[in-house]
């Protein structure tokens, strides 16, 4: 059974850091693909400066294109808002359970976060999480750490951030090699952020 690595995001937009580390997780732990979710409404975030889901999905299929072991998904396009992962986690788990093994991939900074999650409990004792380093204020909670369903995977820190895309493309800033290629393109043609 192929096992799947979810990456949850808004993506607005998608960028090399989400790339760096969705590559990595393919290329060096058991991951057979990594599946980049785009969130209509994350649950801590609010909509202000979000761009529509279908052009943040767009974004993240122009950037994996070329990656066949990248795949985007819109599977929560029609679920109920805000996006709780484990709600995603069982549609998920029920029309696709029988062909896919699916598991988390997160941050060092989200795990900080994690028992704010809705059923976080529900989420480990059913999904194995695997978390990369990311800089970050706070600690690990005592209860996440060596906990047999969280794996570190050593992916590169990659200081980039879509806040800083958006503002400083604004801006009137060059920040182009933050982005893959068909990204910029697509946001450049489609006006996005100006
Ligand atoms: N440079 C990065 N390296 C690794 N992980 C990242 C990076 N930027 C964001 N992430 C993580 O990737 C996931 C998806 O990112 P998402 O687009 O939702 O957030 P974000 O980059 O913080 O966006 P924004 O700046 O718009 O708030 C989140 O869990 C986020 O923590
Ligand atoms: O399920 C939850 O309670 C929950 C709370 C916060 C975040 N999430 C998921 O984590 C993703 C990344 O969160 P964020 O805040 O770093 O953008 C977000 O898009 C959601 O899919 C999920």
């Amino acid at each position: 059974m192929k096992k799947i690595g979810l990456y949850f995001g808004t993506f607005n937009p998608i960028h090399i850091g989400h790339m760096v580390i969705a590559n990595h997780m393919v290329e060096f732990s058991d991951l057979d693909e990594v599946w980049f979710v785009v969130t209509p409404q994350s649950p801590f975030k609010t909509k202000k400066t979000l761009l529509d889901n279908h052009h943040r999905y767009q974004m993240v299929f122009e950037a994996t294109k070329d990656f066949p072991k990248l795949k985007p998904s819109k599977i929560e396009f029609d679920l109920p808002q805000p996006n709780y992962t484990i709600n995603t986690l069982v549609h998920l788990d029920e029309q696709y359970g029988k062909e896919y093994h699916f598991c988390l991939i997160m941050g060092e900074d989200n795990l900080k976060g994690f028992h704010k999650w809705k059923n976080f409990e529900a989420i480990l004792e059913n999904y194995d999480l695997y978390v990369y380093p990311r800089i970050s204020e706070g600690k690990v909670a005592h209860q996440f750490k060596e906990h047999p369903k969280i794996h570190q995977v050593n992916a590169p820190i990659m200081e980039v951030s879509s806040t800083f895309i958006r503002k400083n493309h604004a801006a009137g800033k060059n920040i182009r090699t933050m982005l893959p290629d068909a990204v910029w393109n697509y946001m450049d043609e489609m006006n996005f952020y100006r």
